[in-house]
């Protein structure tokens, strides 16, 4: 697919470079999670980062959402010129609710929001902000679910929601397929590519599911504390250094 897209919406970049990673580093004591990672996001790109577990995927996502002290250079550039901070929409690593918990998505989205207590009524206005939002990923009739009884991909959707709010320049998730069935899955990279090219955002996303990076991503970044390899989804599948870290022995041919 690997497809620049840009929507009507966004403030558009011809391309000009949305987020520029440059010679990253971050130790936790004196162990050294990331080292010497550089790539560049663009604006209206989908870039998919993988690697083993332990890689270093959430901590470099922490670190560019300013969470984590790090070595190495961070920029960023809007339209324009413009290199004040972006906003940032987080998915985070998909939280575990209680089966049995009464919190709705309207009470869970309004206390995110805005100030107001869960245990009172929404007033009309509020659930009519979170309507919007919600209907943004396709998810209006969610809105009146229990957290805890939302499947995989409704869960997903909902933090999507919550991370579209206000709209983000970039969005960055961690592991959204994670706890997903099939059909969620591809609701959910439509969505993903849908709201792209709608809204013009970057979209970085951390992926175990490796089957389906050649329908959304652009590019493919393979991490192991530091960048092995980068490419379209193909190029870094086939490639010798996604076989060595995911130790497979794929013959003279180099195929699976
Ligand atoms: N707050 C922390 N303090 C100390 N070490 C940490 C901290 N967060 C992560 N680490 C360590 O950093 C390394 C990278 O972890 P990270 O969670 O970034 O990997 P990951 O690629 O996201 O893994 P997974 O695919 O399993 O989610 C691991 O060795 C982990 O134990």
């Amino acid at each position: 697919m690997s497809v620049h897209k840009h929507g009507d919406s966004g403030p558009g970049c011809a391309g000009s470079c949305c987020l520029k990673v440059t010679d990253l580093g971050v130790n936790f004591g004196s162990e050294e999670v990331l080292h010497n990672v550089s790539f560049h996001l663009h604006c209206g790109e989908i870039v998919a980062l993988i690697g083993p577990n332990g890689a270093g995927k959430s901590s470099l996502f922490r670190t560019i959402l300013g969470q984590i002290p790090h070595t190495g250079d961070i920029e960023f550039q809007r339209a324009g010129g413009d290199r004040t901070r972006p906003l940032i929409g987080y998915v985070p690593q998909s939280p575990s609710f209680d089966r049995g918990d009464p919190v709705s998505v309207l009470d869970f989205f309004s206390a995110a929001i805005s100030k107001w207590p869960v245990f009172l009524p929404s007033p009309k206005k509020l659930r009519e902000r979170v309507a919007g939002c919600l209907a943004r990923v396709h998810g209006d009739t969610l809105i009146d679910k229990r957290m805890g009884a939302l499947s995989g991909g409704e869960l997903q959707r909902v933090l999507l929601a919550l991370a579209l709010e206000p709209l983000p320049h970039i969005l960055v998730l961690d592991e959204p397929l994670s706890g997903v069935d099939i059909d969620g899955e591809k609701q959910l990279l439509d969505m993903l590519d849908e709201i792209r090219t709608k809204y013009d955002l970057s979209i970085l996303l951390s992926t175990h599911d490796f089957a389906t990076l050649d329908q959304y991503a652009d590019k493919v970044l393979l991490l192991k504390s530091e960048i092995l390899k980068v490419g379209t989804p193909a190029e870094v599948l086939s490639s010798p250094e996604f076989q060595a870290v995911f130790h497979l022995d794929l013959g003279k041919g180099g195929r699976r």
